[in-house]
């Protein structure tokens, strides 16, 4: 069996312990396709030894895209197309639920068989409790908060920190949890006050942790700036989230996910993975 891999949407740390997870097998042929499905359109396949992939490392090794032209079903035929030419059988994506959307659509338009393993530092996918990438982009969260505040607390300031996520509040929240940090997941007047209140009244440094998708933010920043008498200062995180070094748990969970790809895919099966009370287990399409 010949199956093509590929990393799509925003890269996520453990995605490459997830593409070598997926070679880790003597019975099927792994080709690694780079850049997205745009790479299947344009035809960049490549042999896993042609490429240096290192487990250890943030990104994508094989590159990733955001390819807006798969959104067209006459691209999604054309690429269904491109894969039986070059003899492939099957494919892996890793990538968020947009890249899940796109495979499901591949899927049931054409019948060519995928399987996406949920990779992304934002945890919004359907019908699993962890995506890749999830855990080491915390752990670059917490590395800024204990950074953050002692410089905090030197000039008697608190931190409104911004944190990826697009829409889903997982990471602001859980880091908020584990650092004992105040989360702002609601840009409500009534919210924000009450925040502002616990902050004068401790009347010491603190971070703030702002989801990138709360509504009105820029407004609930300057608002909590206002309302906090100590000095604020605003920073956001950014793609650090995304460049930090896989911890173990997603090198493990990536090349679990991608090994297990490889072993439904050969037992003829396909659909979305997803880790469940600690098990890895496959949503059928
Ligand atoms: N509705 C859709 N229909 C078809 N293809 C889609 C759709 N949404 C996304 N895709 C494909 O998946 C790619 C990645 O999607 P998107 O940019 O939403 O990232 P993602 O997979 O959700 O990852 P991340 O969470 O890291 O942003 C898109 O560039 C496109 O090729
Ligand atoms: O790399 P881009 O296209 O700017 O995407 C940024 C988005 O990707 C993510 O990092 C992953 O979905 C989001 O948290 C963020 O909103």
């Amino acid at each position: 069996m010949q199956i093509g891999v590929l990393c799509s949407g925003g890269d996520a740390p453990g995605m490459n312990a997830a593409v070598l997870g997926t070679a880790d097998t003597s019975e099927a042929e792994v080709v690694f396709i780079k850049n997205g499905y745009r790479g299947i359109y344009e035809r960049t396949f490549a042999f896993p030894n042609a490429i240096e992939i290192e487990a250890s490392q943030a990104g994508a090794a094989i590159g990733t895209a955001r390819f807006d032209e798969f959104r067209q079903p006459k691209t999604r035929a054309e690429i269904a197309k491109i894969l039986h030419e070059e003899g492939l059988d099957a494919l892996v994506v890793a990538g968020g639920n947009g890249s899940w959307e796109g495979a499901r659509l591949l899927k049931a338009e054409t019948g060519f068989p995928v399987i996406v393993v949920p990779a992304t530092i934002d945890n919004d996918f359907p019908n699993t409790d962890y995506t890749l990438g999830f855990d080491s982009a915390l752990d670059c969260i917490s590395n800024a908060v204990d950074d953050l505040i002692l410089t905090a607390r030197s000039h008697h300031r608190v931190f409104l920190l911004e944190v990826m996520g697009r829409k889903s509040f997982e990471l602001a929240e859980s880091a908020a949890y584990a650092n004992f940090s105040i989360p702002v997941l609601d840009e409500s007047k009534d919210n924000l006050d009450r925040i502002a209140e616990n902050v004068n009244k401790q009347g010491r440094s603190q971070i703030l942790i702002v989801p990138e998708g709360l509504p009105d933010k820029q407004d609930a920043i300057e608002y909590l700036s206002e309302k906090i008498e100590l000095e604020t200062k605003y920073l956001n995180l950014s793609y650090l989230q995304r460049g930090a070094k896989p911890t173990t748990y997603d090198r493990l969970i990536g090349h679990r996910f991608g090994a297990e790809a490889i072993s439904y895919l050969l037992a003829n099966q396909d659909g979305y993975l997803g880790r469940k009370d600690g098990k890895i287990m496959l949503s059928n399409w």
